[in-house]
Protein backbone atom coordinates (compact mmCIF):
# COMPACT_ATOMS: atom_id res chain seq x y z
CA UNK A 1 0.00 0.00 0.00
CA UNK A 2 1.14 3.60 -0.54
CA UNK A 3 2.30 5.84 1.70
CA UNK A 4 2.38 9.54 1.42
CA UNK A 5 5.04 11.31 3.99
CA UNK A 6 5.58 14.65 4.73
CA UNK A 7 7.74 16.05 7.24
CA UNK A 8 7.85 19.48 8.85
CA UNK A 9 10.01 21.40 11.08
CA UNK A 10 9.08 23.22 13.98
CA UNK A 11 10.43 24.95 17.60
CA UNK A 12 8.53 24.85 20.40
CA UNK A 13 9.05 25.29 24.48
CA UNK A 14 7.57 23.71 27.06
CA UNK A 15 7.78 22.27 30.45
CA UNK A 16 7.07 18.96 31.95
CA UNK A 17 5.73 19.85 36.12
CA UNK A 18 3.96 15.89 36.97
CA UNK A 19 7.28 13.81 35.88
CA UNK A 20 10.49 12.60 37.38
CA UNK A 21 12.78 15.12 36.16
CA UNK A 22 13.03 18.74 37.56
CA UNK A 23 14.68 19.95 34.64
CA UNK A 24 12.28 19.11 32.12
CA UNK A 25 9.98 21.37 34.60
CA UNK A 26 11.39 24.24 33.95
CA UNK A 27 10.42 26.14 30.40
CA UNK A 28 12.67 24.57 27.40
CA UNK A 29 12.77 24.35 23.95
CA UNK A 30 13.47 22.05 21.01
CA UNK A 31 13.18 22.49 17.19
CA UNK A 32 11.10 19.12 16.26
CA UNK A 33 10.54 17.05 13.07
CA UNK A 34 7.12 16.24 12.55
CA UNK A 35 6.48 13.01 10.03
CA UNK A 36 2.69 11.92 9.16
CA UNK A 37 2.20 8.86 6.90
CA UNK A 38 -0.61 9.40 5.25
CA UNK A 39 -2.61 6.05 3.73
CA UNK A 40 -5.64 6.49 1.06
CA UNK A 41 -8.74 4.85 3.18
CA UNK A 42 -10.03 2.95 0.20
CA UNK A 43 -6.64 2.10 -1.71
CA UNK A 44 -7.64 1.49 -5.35
CA UNK A 45 -5.19 1.21 -8.55
CA UNK A 46 -3.29 3.91 -10.12
CA UNK A 47 -5.75 5.33 -13.06
CA UNK A 48 -2.96 5.19 -15.46
CA UNK A 49 -3.31 8.74 -16.20
CA UNK A 50 -2.57 11.04 -13.17
CA UNK A 51 -0.85 8.61 -11.27
CA UNK A 52 -1.08 9.57 -7.92
CA UNK A 53 -2.76 8.90 -4.96
CA UNK A 54 -3.62 12.44 -4.29
CA UNK A 55 -1.63 15.64 -5.11
CA UNK A 56 1.23 16.58 -2.51
CA UNK A 57 -0.23 20.04 -1.96
CA UNK A 58 -3.98 19.03 -1.48
CA UNK A 59 -2.50 16.14 0.80
CA UNK A 60 -0.38 18.18 2.80
CA UNK A 61 -1.03 22.08 2.26
CA UNK A 62 -4.01 22.82 5.48
CA UNK A 63 -1.57 20.38 7.50
CA UNK A 64 1.53 22.09 6.77
CA UNK A 65 -0.37 25.35 6.92
CA UNK A 66 -1.32 24.56 10.66
CA UNK A 67 1.91 23.36 11.90
CA UNK A 68 3.74 26.72 10.13
CA UNK A 69 1.74 29.26 11.46
CA UNK A 70 -0.13 27.86 14.79
CA UNK A 71 2.52 25.09 16.46
CA UNK A 72 5.68 26.56 14.91
CA UNK A 73 6.79 29.01 17.99
CA UNK A 74 3.84 27.67 20.36
CA UNK A 75 4.19 27.49 24.15
CA UNK A 76 3.06 24.33 25.40
CA UNK A 77 1.43 24.12 28.49
CA UNK A 78 -0.32 21.72 30.61
CA UNK A 79 -4.02 22.92 31.23
CA UNK A 80 -3.38 23.25 35.39
CA UNK A 81 0.08 25.01 34.55
CA UNK A 82 0.22 27.92 36.97
CA UNK A 83 1.94 29.98 33.72
CA UNK A 84 -1.66 30.01 31.79
CA UNK A 85 -2.91 32.39 33.99
CA UNK A 86 -0.24 34.03 34.55
CA UNK A 87 -0.09 34.93 30.48
CA UNK A 88 -4.05 35.45 30.86
CA UNK A 89 -3.42 37.95 33.05
CA UNK A 90 -0.25 39.93 31.88
CA UNK A 91 0.01 39.11 28.19
CA UNK A 92 -3.22 37.70 26.64
CA UNK A 93 -2.06 38.44 23.26
CA UNK A 94 0.14 36.07 23.51
CA UNK A 95 -2.15 33.71 25.76
CA UNK A 96 -3.45 32.89 22.66
CA UNK A 97 -0.40 31.15 20.89
CA UNK A 98 -0.32 28.54 23.36
CA UNK A 99 -0.91 25.40 22.77
CA UNK A 100 -2.69 23.86 25.86
CA UNK A 101 -2.41 20.43 26.34
CA UNK A 102 -4.38 17.39 28.96
CA UNK A 103 -1.34 16.85 31.16
CA UNK A 104 1.96 17.28 30.63
CA UNK A 105 3.37 17.92 27.22
CA UNK A 106 5.02 15.15 26.60
CA UNK A 107 6.42 14.25 22.91
CA UNK A 108 4.11 11.14 23.13
CA UNK A 109 1.20 13.66 24.37
CA UNK A 110 2.00 16.04 21.13
CA UNK A 111 2.20 13.10 18.77
CA UNK A 112 -1.46 11.62 18.97
CA UNK A 113 -2.80 15.70 19.58
CA UNK A 114 -1.71 16.46 16.57
CA UNK A 115 -2.40 13.04 14.57
CA UNK A 116 -6.02 13.63 15.65
CA UNK A 117 -5.70 17.02 14.66
CA UNK A 118 -4.29 16.23 11.43
CA UNK A 119 -7.34 13.27 11.16
CA UNK A 120 -9.97 15.74 11.39
CA UNK A 121 -8.08 18.24 8.73
CA UNK A 122 -8.23 15.12 6.45
CA UNK A 123 -12.06 13.68 7.49
CA UNK A 124 -13.33 17.31 6.83
CA UNK A 125 -11.08 17.19 3.35
CA UNK A 126 -13.51 14.15 2.00
CA UNK A 127 -11.67 11.33 4.13
CA UNK A 128 -9.45 10.11 1.30
CA UNK A 129 -6.77 9.77 3.25
CA UNK A 130 -5.82 9.12 7.34
CA UNK A 131 -3.01 9.36 9.01
CA UNK A 132 -1.31 5.76 9.59
CA UNK A 133 1.22 6.76 11.95
CA UNK A 134 2.67 9.72 13.28
CA UNK A 135 6.56 10.39 14.28
CA UNK A 136 8.35 13.67 16.59
CA UNK A 137 11.85 13.58 16.59
CA UNK A 138 11.84 15.60 19.86
CA UNK A 139 15.86 16.12 19.96
CA UNK A 140 18.52 14.63 17.63
CA UNK A 141 18.36 11.27 19.85
CA UNK A 142 14.93 11.03 21.00
CA UNK A 143 11.59 10.22 18.44
CA UNK A 144 8.43 9.04 19.61
CA UNK A 145 6.43 7.06 17.01
CA UNK A 146 2.31 6.19 16.81
CA UNK A 147 1.04 3.90 15.09
CA UNK A 148 -3.04 3.62 15.11
CA UNK A 149 -5.74 5.66 16.08
CA UNK A 150 -4.78 8.37 18.78
CA UNK A 151 -7.79 9.11 20.00
CA UNK A 152 -7.91 5.38 21.92
CA UNK A 153 -4.86 6.34 23.76
CA UNK A 154 -5.71 9.98 24.02
CA UNK A 155 -7.01 11.63 27.74
CA UNK A 156 -10.88 12.46 27.53
CA UNK A 157 -10.93 15.64 29.37
CA UNK A 158 -14.33 16.90 28.19
CA UNK A 159 -16.73 16.02 24.96
CA UNK A 160 -14.94 15.72 21.97
CA UNK A 161 -16.30 19.33 20.30
CA UNK A 162 -14.64 20.90 23.58
CA UNK A 163 -11.05 19.29 22.66
CA UNK A 164 -9.07 21.32 19.99
CA UNK A 165 -7.06 18.24 18.49
CA UNK A 166 -11.09 17.09 17.53
CA UNK A 167 -11.62 20.12 15.14
CA UNK A 168 -10.73 20.60 11.80
CA UNK A 169 -9.77 24.27 12.92
CA UNK A 170 -6.33 26.22 13.73
CA UNK A 171 -6.91 26.39 17.53
CA UNK A 172 -4.29 24.57 19.73
CA UNK A 173 -6.58 25.13 22.58
CA UNK A 174 -10.04 25.75 24.25
CA UNK A 175 -9.90 28.43 26.55
N1 LIG B 1 8.83 9.68 27.67
C1 LIG B 1 9.29 10.97 27.61
N2 LIG B 1 10.34 11.31 28.35
C2 LIG B 1 10.82 12.55 28.27
C3 LIG B 1 10.22 13.52 27.44
C4 LIG B 1 9.08 13.13 26.69
O1 LIG B 1 8.48 13.92 25.96
N3 LIG B 1 8.66 11.86 26.80
N4 LIG B 1 10.76 14.77 27.35
C5 LIG B 1 11.83 15.12 28.04
C6 LIG B 1 12.38 16.53 27.92
O2 LIG B 1 11.65 17.29 26.99
C7 LIG B 1 13.88 16.65 27.63
O3 LIG B 1 14.22 17.99 27.27
C8 LIG B 1 14.40 15.79 26.50
O4 LIG B 1 14.95 14.61 27.00
P1 LIG B 1 16.52 14.28 27.14
O5 LIG B 1 16.59 12.77 27.11
O6 LIG B 1 17.10 15.00 28.27
O7 LIG B 1 17.09 14.86 25.75
P2 LIG B 1 18.58 14.86 25.19
O8 LIG B 1 18.50 15.06 23.72
O9 LIG B 1 19.41 15.84 25.93
O10 LIG B 1 19.05 13.38 25.47
P3 LIG B 1 20.53 12.78 25.36
O11 LIG B 1 20.38 11.36 25.84
O12 LIG B 1 21.43 13.62 26.20
O13 LIG B 1 20.93 12.81 23.91
C9 LIG B 1 12.48 14.20 28.97
N5 LIG B 1 11.90 12.89 29.01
Amino acid sequence: MFELVFTRRFSMAHRLLAGESERCALPHGHNEYIRAHLRATNPTVLDGRTNMVMPFQRAKGVWHGFIDNHVDHALQLAEDDPLLAWFALNEPQRARRILVTPGDPTTELLACLLMAKLNAFLAADGGALTCASIEIEETPTNTVRYSGDPLAVLPRPRPAPHCWWRRADTTISDT
